[in-house]
């Protein structure tokens, strides 16, 4: 039977999760399907995104009370964290603690003693940083390393309001940029509204190549294409690369819908391109650790070489990105992860190779983190984290 209920569909939602679904998808099908009115799907919302956001931080709460949690029923142990994640937020026992046990009844009969007992026993218990942040060591650490702390984290674990890119006048709250709002009803057919949701740092990155109308401009690894769209509405003439031809084409259908005109062309960009432009911009797949507020459940699923491994592929691409920009040109480089690998350590590694091009200096209205060969922003206030990079090619014969 398929649950209905908010706590039911919010327990379905994780169990999908630690299976290895994305919770972001997930709870979009699932609310989409939902008859619930829109106070009880921000409920599961709220406590998807919240037990997600905080597991390390549960599971650290739980540890006392539980003698073998892994031999626990995953139902069981996820009925046991949404609990505890309420009991963390402040609700009444009264409120907070009948109703996971009756999930835990329907479910497993013989353990809703347990759930109750260990609900109604929890504890404040001291826990050191990088649990409190619910981040794993080895990036927690890495983090305090490079950026000297790690209390920005906290960012990841406040709730964002959504954002949006308007390509038509509007009448919204403004963002922390010119162009960007925040929306506050339910969702909504964005593109119909001439909408795009859309970080704010992530419009920033397509900002920072100055697009000037009738200028040539190249997306690099465009994907669906949302930075094109803002190079698009600014009058360039806007060819979206990428190796995924199914986002290029959802791009290529929202494109239309909002009005504007991007060409796609679908290639392996760790391939030359055959054409060139004064600008193009590299949007370069990640490891998303500036993206943990969207994809809370990423941070438990990276391993420390990634960062590493995912450097030598971006800087493969930005071989490719360097090519195809003009003398004179400029090539900005953007990331939506904060590691030192994938940010300073590609900006390091390309200029070495690349007496060719000089770094530009910029200045950055976002919240700033690290400016040290490009910028850092913090994910902060519903940002997410990003790097940029700003190039200019001096002298292609250097
Ligand atoms: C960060 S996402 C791009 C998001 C997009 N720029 C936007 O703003 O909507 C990175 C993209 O790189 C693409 N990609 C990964 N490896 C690639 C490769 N070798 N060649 C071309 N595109 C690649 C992925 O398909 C993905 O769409």
């Amino acid at each position: 039977m398929r649950p209905t209920t908010p706590r039911g569909l919010a327990l379905a939602v994780l169990l999908e999760v630690d299976r290895g679904g994305r919770a972001q998808l997930l709870l979009d099908r699932v609310l989409d399907r939902s008859d619930l009115p829109e106070r009880d799907k921000a409920y599961v919302t709220h406590l998807v995104y919240g037990v997600l956001r905080r597991l390390r931080l549960l599971d650290f709460l739980l540890e006392p009370h539980l003698r073998a949690p892994d031999r626990l029923p995953k139902e069981v142990l996820w009925i046991l964290r949404l609990g505890a994640l309420e009991w963390l937020l402040g609700k009444e026992d009264h409120a907070r603690v009948s109703p996971w046990v009756e999930e835990a009844k329907a479910r497993h009969p013989a353990l809703s003693g347990l759930v109750n007992a260990v609900l109604r026993r929890l504890k404040p218990r001291e826990a050191p940083e990088c649990v409190r942040l619910s981040l794993p060591d080895w990036l927690c650490q890495a983090w305090r390393g490079f950026f000297g702390e790690v209390s920005f984290a906290e960012g990841f674990n406040e709730p964002a309001p959504l954002f949006v890119t308007a390509y038509r006048p509007v009448d919204l709250r403004p963002g922390p940029i010119p162009g960007s709002y925040i929306w506050e009803g339910p969702k909504e057919d964005f593109s119909r509204l001439g909408l795009q949701p859309q970080n704010p740092a992530s419009l920033f990155a397509a900002k920072l190549l100055e697009p000037k109308p009738g200028e040539r401009v190249l997306d690099l690894c465009g994907g669906a294409g949302l930075k094109a769209f803002y190079l698009a509405s600014r009058g360039a003439e806007v060819v979206s690369y990428d190796l995924n031809p199914r986002r290029q084409k959802a791009g290529a259908k929202t494109a239309r819908r909002l009005g504007l005109k991007v060409t796609y062309r679908t290639q392996d960009l760790r391939e030359p391109l055959k054409e060139k432009a004064k600008k193009v911009l590299l949007d370069a797949p990640c490891t998303g650790t500036g993206t943990f507020r969207a994809h809370p459940e990423l941070r438990y699923r990276l391993k420390p070489e990634d960062p590493k491994a995912m450097a030598r592929l971006q800087l493969e691409l930005l071989e490719t990105a360097a090519g195809a920009t003009e003398e004179g040109g400029v090539l900005v480089y953007a990331v939506c992860s904060l590691t030192e690998e994938e940010g300073k350590g590609v900006a390091r590694a390309f200029l070495e190779r690349h007496p060719e091009f000089r770094l530009e200096a910029f200045s950055c209205p976002l919240s700033v983190l690290k400016a040290d060969l490009g910028v850092y922003v913090a994910p902060r206030e519903g940002l997410d984290g990003f790097y940029y990079l700003r190039l200019r090619k001096v002298d292609s014969k250097a």
